[in-house]
């Protein structure tokens, strides 16, 4: 099976890493427009081979989309990444037009290909794509739940001195600092809810903390992330190609499921070798029902600056 990845930097080399690491994929393709800089990326990762023990191809190609052909999963991770003080939402003028013009060019040479689409502003992004690709629903996948999910179960371990492995629980809602909704009333350490070891004020924290998680690493490493970033994107690879049906709280169109229409933001879906298999319209409570809707009225917002973009 074959992947390409476009945007050879911090997140789609790192996804690139551990993709061929696991052996998730045969082939895999950086692509970037920086001169020699995806094959740079490419002929490291490949160096590791015979140390860590995988038999991935990886190569890497300077915006040559030929290279590309005949890819089952194309990811797109090209664009800017914010800096401290910045929101997501920031960097949708100059994301925006790359997104486009990236997903049009990889169709050209890989017409049956899903789309993981991960740059930022995401939900935007994934919309963008769609509208733009006219692609069906299934193909057109945005990560950021896997990815604010691990988040939180990383804070629900430390709240609960636990491995976070024993730890289940999920994000749903937009990929931002204010519009995500880590879903507290549903987690649980080992199917016991977390609620029996952790105070209320305990898990409005880890919640709180787990809105902001990718704020946080922005402050500290000067960029956002790459590592839980790019593993976030190789666990849904891997259950594509491996048609592994995990249930993956994903960026999706849409269309009636949590009383929203014409939008694409994160609710649980079940994953495999046809993308997005089936949306789960799980009952919320009435919280969640109100912060789900805010959540979804700022993306909706969001999704009005592409106006230009699609015209
Ligand atoms: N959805 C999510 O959960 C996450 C999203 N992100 C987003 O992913 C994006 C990438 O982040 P990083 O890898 O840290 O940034 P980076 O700056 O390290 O890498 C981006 C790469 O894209 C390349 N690029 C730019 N325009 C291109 C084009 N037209 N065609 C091909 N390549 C192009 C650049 O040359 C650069 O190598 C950002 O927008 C960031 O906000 C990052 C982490 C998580
Ligand atoms: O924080 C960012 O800008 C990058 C990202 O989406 C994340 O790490 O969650």
């Amino acid at each position: 099976m074959k992947v390409t990845i476009v945007g050879a930097g911090n997140v789609g080399a790192t996804c690139a890493d551990v993709i061929s690491y696991r052996g998730i994929a045969s082939e895999v393709v950086l692509l970037d427009i920086r001169e020699g800089f995806a094959e740079g990326k490419a002929m490291d990762i490949s160096q590791c081979a015979t140390n860590t023990g995988f038999n991935t191809k990886v190569s890497g190609v300077t915006n040559d989309y030929s290279k590309t052909a005949g890819s089952d999963v194309v990811v797109i991770t090209s664009g800017i990444p914010r800096k401290p003080g910045m929101t997501r939402e920031e960097l949708i003028g100059i994301n925006a037009g790359i997104v486009k013009s990236v997903a049009d060019n990889v169709l050209q040479h890989s017409p049956d290909a899903l789309i993981v689409v991960v740059s930022n502003p995401m939900d935007t992004m994934t919309y963008l794509t769609l509208k733009a690709t006219g692609l069906p629903k299934n193909r057109i996948i945005g990560m950021g739940g896997a990815l604010d999910s691990s988040r939180f179960k990383y804070y629900l371990s430390k709240a609960l001195d636990k491995p976070s492995n024993d730890v289940s629980a999920m994000v749903i809602g937009g990929h931002g600092d204010t519009t995500m909704i880590p879903l507290t009333r549903l987690a649980s350490y080992n199917g016991i809810p977390v609620s029996e070891f952790l105070s209320s004020e305990q898990l409005a924290k880890v919640a709180a903390d787990t809105m902001v998680g990718g704020a946080t690493l922005t402050g500290l490493l000067g960029t956002s992330a790459w590592y839980a970033p790019g593993a976030s994107v190789a666990y849904l690879v891997d259950s594509i190609l491996n048609d592994q049906k995990k249930m993956i709280a994903c960026s999706v169109f849409l269309e009636g499921e949590y009383g929203q229409s014409d939008i694409c933001i994160g609710v649980p879906c079940i994953i495999g070798k046809n993308g997005i298999e089936q949306i789960l319209d799980i009952n919320l409570d009435e919280n969640e029902k109100a912060l789900f809707a805010k959540s979804a009225d700022a993306v909706r917002n969001m999704n009005q600056d592409l106006k230009s973009v699609l015209a």
